[in-house]
């Protein structure tokens, strides 16, 4: 490709960004526009979709939060009858641009900025590239920093959009594409093309073995039923076969009729969940088969034991992930991605850190945040279920990087169907599995 002439991206980008500010608005004509414009390009995005909005009728004012902002953009919005807000305006606007940082700037705000963003409270902002203030490369939030209703975004998602907790300063995203070729990304967000394409799928002439056996080590005397959700979630038809091993035997027998009680040759073991103190003594006797295992709950304590060898996908919240390495829920809640790599790469397993944006961490130091899910999903077993579906993928024959990114995206997608936007419950979960891999390999829209 030619280089493109002196300001094209920001065109581009302008045109994008200003399209979505007039979506949002619906009417642009005698709108208020209130640009908060910093002193880089990220500005110069911003003034130059106030100066198209100004054309198409908008009453538009900068507030220039730097000495110097972008010079042309300054020139094309008043040259288009917007205009420099000087001191206190006490109408408010209907749509505030938060054009003060970009992709350049770091943690935290100014104070003017800060006072900036006060008198504008309540008023829906859309962010340029990211919301200014955050950590656009770890997703961390280390200071004041805005809080936007949509992010419109350029070429390609920036880690601070996929990872919490930056990512739900974001708001709704909306990707402008400048036509560019973008560089691989630090995290990925698996799209439902990708899982179509990691889906497996059985061919003429396979059979239950061949397609799989997921062994199930779960359950307690206290906690028969996550033996059953966990189950549930392995037996959601991607694996030939289950099996279960445990002390809820009969509960799990009376749910899935066509699970295999007692152990016997397996191609994914999945250990933990309610396992109550036998947890441990479960995970030593699923790790001499030498398979690879998927370890939840009450095992993930014991993941250490398992030597280096192993080839282990570990499913930990926030709180089990702190104490697995030795940190405060808090630390692992406020820089998620971070301690995610850190254990994937310390422990040299693949980690499924579960939260809003659940991220899967290889040793290798990939990274894929799920993007599907609703906060319903924040319901009792969930855990259970997710659990058993990354061990059916795995003994179906995905990596345990695939099969815990593709099973949380499924998991995610299936808690959006059984919900319908209302409560749902662990084996709803469960159960919708099968209609969101027939939709996801039929291209159809996820019902
Ligand atoms: N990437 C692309 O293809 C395109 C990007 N565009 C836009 O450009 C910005 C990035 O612009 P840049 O000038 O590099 O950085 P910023 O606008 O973010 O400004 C950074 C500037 O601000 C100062 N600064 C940094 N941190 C702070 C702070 N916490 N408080 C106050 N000031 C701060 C510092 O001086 C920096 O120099 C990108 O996001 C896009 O919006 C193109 O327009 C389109 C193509």
């Amino acid at each position: 490709m030619g280089r493109l002439p002196e300001g094209a991206l920001m065109q581009r980008a302008a045109h994008g960004l200003a399209a979505a500010v007039a979506d949002l608005l619906g009417a642009t004509y005698g709108a208020r526009v209130r640009l908060l414009v910093g002193p880089g390009d990220n500005g110069g995005d911003a003034l130059h979709a106030g100066a198209r909005l100004a054309r198409r009728g908008a009453r538009v004012e900068a507030v220039l939060l730097a000495p110097q902002v972008h010079a042309e953009g300054l020139a094309a919005l008043l040259a288009a009858g917007g205009r420099v807000l000087e001191g206190a305006e006490r109408e408010r606007p209907d749509v505030v641009v938060d054009g003060i940082l970009g992709i350049g700037g770091r943690p935290g705000l100014r104070e003017d900025a800060v006072a900036a963003l006060g008198a504008v409270e309540g008023v829906p902002v859309v962010a340029v590239d990211v919301p200014s203030g955050v950590d656009v490369d770890t997703g961390r939030l280390d200071g004041p920093h805005v809080r936007a209703d949509l992010t419109v975004t350029f070429g390609t998602h920036k880690v601070a959009h996929l990872v919490d907790p930056a990512a739900q300063a974001c708001g709704a995203l909306h990707l402008v594409d400048l036509g560019l070729d973008v560089p691989p990304a630090p995290v990925e967000a698996l799209q439902r093309d990708d899982v179509a394409r990691l889906i497996p799928v059985p061919g003429p002439f396979d059979h239950k073995y061949t397609r799989g056996v997921v062994g199930v080590r779960a359950g307690s005397e206290q906690y028969p039923g996550a033996a059953v959700l966990c189950t549930s979630g392995a037996a959601c038809g991607l694996a030939g076969m289950v099996r279960y091993v445990g002390s809820a035997a009969d509960e799990v027998r009376g749910t899935h009729p066509e699970v295999v009680v007692g152990a016997g040759r397996v191609q994914a073991w999945v250990v933990g969940s309610g396992g109550s103190e036998g947890a441990g003594e479960a995970l030593a006797a699923a790790a001499e088969d030498g398979v690879p295992l998927v370890v939840d709950a009450d095992a993930i304590a014991h993941v250490a034991s398992l030597g280096a060898g192993a080839d282990v996908l570990v499913t930990p919240h926030a709180g089990e992930l702190a104490a697995l390495l030795g940190v405060d829920r808090a630390d692992v809640e406020a820089d998620q991605l971070g301690h995610a790599r850190r254990a994937a790469a310390d422990l040299g397993v693949t980690v499924l850190l579960k939260g809003r944006r659940t991220l899967c961490a290889a040793p290798d130091g990939g990274v894929r945040a799920t993007t599907t899910g609703t906060p319903w999903l924040g319901t009792a077993g969930a855990g259970d279920v997710l659990a058993g579906l990354c061990g059916a993928l795995r003994a179906a024959g995905l990596s345990s990087y695939d099969a815990g990114s593709v099973g949380s995206w499924v998991h995610g997608a299936a808690a959006q169907l059984a919900s319908g936007g209302g409560p749902v419950v662990a084996a709803q979960v469960a159960a919708a599995v099968p209609r969101v891999v027939r939709d996801v390999l039929d291209g159809r829209p996820l019902s």
